[in-house]
């Protein structure tokens, strides 16, 4: 009997590159490798070398053929999903010329609001490209690079996203998509093309900038015989053109299905994102107003400080992040990073509320409600922004999908259902990002819609927890500090 069609989707993240095997008939995922790569910086500064997301890339390949036990005349397609905005900027042999410039780097903040100042000001960059700069927004970066670094930014020959740099690695293409297109700042989601008046004010030249394939079923090259070489594969299987790892999360989960389209996702990752998808082009300055890459939207609150900055407190504890309890009076802004949501990117942690009675259990837990309060706090623009009236009546009973890394915690799992009220979905697909990867490959390699082909997967069907009652004292007490800290969090 031959071996069932595969295919393999990777998620290149903040912190690793995980790569899934899933049959391609039956979305069953057959096997899972993961491999970390290297972030590096202090004071603001979040870079990765693009060298190690390859080596990465390789390895978690490499493990997951282990796994999967396929051969490699098996595997029909692979596309790659990749955390989103990062900067970076390559030679003309397509090495980097410096560090990737990371999503949740602070430095450009002063050239995001000096951005954010011109070119018909918040309202005028929300409507034109769907989201106010930021420090994450790669223009911000650009302009960042061309003050601090002038010989590099002179010396570009080329300019990516972390997925456009690996899909170009695995085709010699150089191509985006919409959907990771959306969070540059220089792409228009009103018409579907790069923004020429961003570029112009950020003296970017269009031609350092990769294609832009169009939404849907992309196979964008086939796998080059070097590519081919490195990862074990047969040359010339589809590539597709892949996207952000929040819009493949929204592939894997089949959001963009009509049956799905506004259901919230809450991703506790190194971020902290909520998200819906949706037929509206957001224009919110409020949220990231980004395309998906099926043709529909996904507006999208984003923090700095999730996962890491949790466990972080639970290290300086000297606890396990599971020995956490309600953190009762104290309140813990955990912003290691500074923020996004809110706009704070020179913000510190901010502990208030201690007592002699005070426990380190409690301060940890603090940590887990100060991390969730913040990402929370944008779900009502969320479903806003999907046309919903997140105060409507039955609002509080649907589901909110919980995905990423934290849920797999316990203490996550119930700090979320507590503070939000909901009952949660917590799908059984374990990698819902690579999973819409693969789906793109899928799609890539056999023309089929990759939204259809993931929900006939069934990847993003999991267990229910029904609601608990919602702790609106603790929600209180923290956005009441959140609110009040002003100055204190500005720098
Ligand atoms: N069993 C677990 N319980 C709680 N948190 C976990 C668990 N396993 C992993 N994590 C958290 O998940 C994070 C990684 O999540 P992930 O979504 O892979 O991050 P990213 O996509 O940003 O690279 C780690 O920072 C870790 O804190
Ligand atoms: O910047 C954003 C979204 O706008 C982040 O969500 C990045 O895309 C990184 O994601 P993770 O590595 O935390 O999954």
């Amino acid at each position: 009997m031959p071996a069932p069609e595969v295919v393999i989707g990777v998620d290149s993240s903040t912190q690793s590159a995980k790569a899934v095997f899933v049959e391609a008939a039956t979305g069953r995922i057959l096997a899972a490798g993961r491999a970390e790569h290297r972030v590096t910086g202090e004071a603001g500064a979040r870079e990765s070398d693009p060298e190690g997301w390859w080596r990465a890339l390789c390895e978690a390949v490499a493990e997951g053929f282990a796994g999967a036990g396929v051969p490699a005349a098996a595997v029909t397609g692979i596309a790659v999903a990749g955390q989103q905005h990062g900067l970076v900027v390559l030679d003309r042999s397509g090495r980097p010329l410096r560090p990737a410039a990371l999503w949740n780097d602070t430095r450009a903040a002063p050239q995001a609001a000096a951005l954010a100042r011109v070119l018909g000001g918040p309202a005028g960059w929300a409507a034109r490209t769907g989201s106010v700069p930021v420090a994450a927004v790669t223009a911000a970066k650009w302009q960042w690079l061309r003050e601090h670094e002038p010989r590099a930014a002179d010396a570009a020959a080329a300019v990516r996203l972390p997925h456009d740099f690996l899909t170009e690695r695995l085709t010699g293409t150089a191509v985006t998509d919409p959907g990771d297109a959306s969070g540059t700042g220089w792409y228009a989601t009103g018409t579907g093309a790069y923004d020429r008046r961003t570029l112009e004010h950020i003296g970017l030249d269009p031609v350092l900038l990769p294609e832009i394939a169009p939404t849907g079923a992309t196979r964008v090259g086939p796998l080059t015989a070097s590519a081919a070489a490195a990862l074990g594969l047969l040359p010339g299987i589809a590539v597709a053109a892949g996207t952000g790892d929040n819009m493949a999360a929204a592939v894997g989960l089949g959001l963009g299905g009509a049956g799905l389209l506004g259901r919230p996702v809450l991703s506790l990752g190194t971020s902290g994102t909520v998200y819906a998808a949706t037929r509206a082009r957001p224009v919110s300055p409020a949220l990231s107003g980004f395309a998906a890459t099926d043709g529909t939207f996904l507006p999208l609150g984003c923090t700095l400080n999730c996962t890491l900055a949790v466990d972080k407190m639970a290290a300086l504890l000297g606890l396990d992040r599971e020995a956490a309890e309600p953190g009762g009076e104290v309140v813990l802004l955990p912003y290691l990073d500074g923020e996004r949501t809110p706009d704070l990117p020179a913000a510190s942690g901010l502990l208030t509320g201690l007592r002699h009675i005070t426990s380190r259990e409690q301060l940890l837990g603090a940590a887990y409600e100060g991390a969730v309060v913040t990402v929370l706090r944008a779900l009502d623009e969320v479903s806003r922004a999907c046309g919903q009236d997140p105060a409507g009546p039955g609002a509080a009973d649907v589901p909110l999908r919980l995905i990423g890394g934290g849920a797999a915690g316990r203490h996550w799992v119930e700090t979320v259902r507590r503070l939000s009220g909901r009952p949660l979905l917590l799908p059984h697909g374990r990698e819902p990002v690579a999973t819409g990867a693969a789906a793109l490959a899928a799609s890539a390699a056999t023309g089929e819609d990759p939204v259809a082909l993931a929900i006939g997967w069934g990847a993003g069907e999991g267990t229910e927890l029904p609601a608990t009652e919602r702790d609106i004292p603790t929600w209180e007490r923290v956005v009441r500090v959140l609110d009040r800290a002003g100055g204190t969090l500005l720098s």
